[in-house]
């Protein structure tokens, strides 16, 4: 049987959930290896928690935002997208209720990404997000992302 691996949770926050047209991407601070790469905000899922209860803790320390939470964004894995030998990640789509993002913790940089066919490239994404990116674009296309 595979080893389970470390699981992440993470959201893409459009700026509207009902009608997309923005995708809120974040730039990592660290480590050293992923620093001045961009990602979806999300982190790694405490013991106890639920994936959800850790998403929205997530998000709250990151970024000081509360979120209504959207479809998930489902990965070829049991555990969602994986990342590399030791983790995979959950996604949601997701819509920001409370707070003005903002750098609190683990980012120097936040842009709301135009959803169309260059978001992929317009900033330098981890590249282990880039299926998801492409994903997030498709499933928002389709309208399956509410
Ligand atoms: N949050 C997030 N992590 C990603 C993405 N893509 C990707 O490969 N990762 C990797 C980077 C890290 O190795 C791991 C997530 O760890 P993290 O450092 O964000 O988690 P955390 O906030 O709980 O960690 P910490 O710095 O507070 O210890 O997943 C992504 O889009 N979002």
């Amino acid at each position: 049987m595979p080893a389970e691996l470390k699981q992440i949770v993470a959201v893409a926050i459009v700026d509207d959930l009902a009608q997309p047209t923005k995708l809120l991407a974040a730039r990592r601070n660290r480590p050293e290896a992923l620093a001045g790469l961009w990602e979806f905000p999300g982190g790694k899922v405490e013991p106890g928690e639920s994936e959800v209860e850790a998403v929205r803790r997530e998000l709250r320390e990151e970024l000081g935002v509360q979120l209504r939470l959207g479809a998930p964004i489902p990965g070829p894995h049991p555990q969602g997208w994986q990342l590399n030998e030791k983790a995979a990640m959950r996604m949601w789509f997701a819509q920001i209720t409370d707070g003005e993002p903002a750098t609190l913790d683990g980012h120097d940089q936040l842009s709301w990404l135009e959803l169309d066919d260059q978001v992929g490239e317009v900033v330098d994404w981890i590249p282990a997000d880039a299926p998801i990116v492409a994903a997030c674009l498709a499933q928002a296309r389709s309208g399956s992302q509410q």
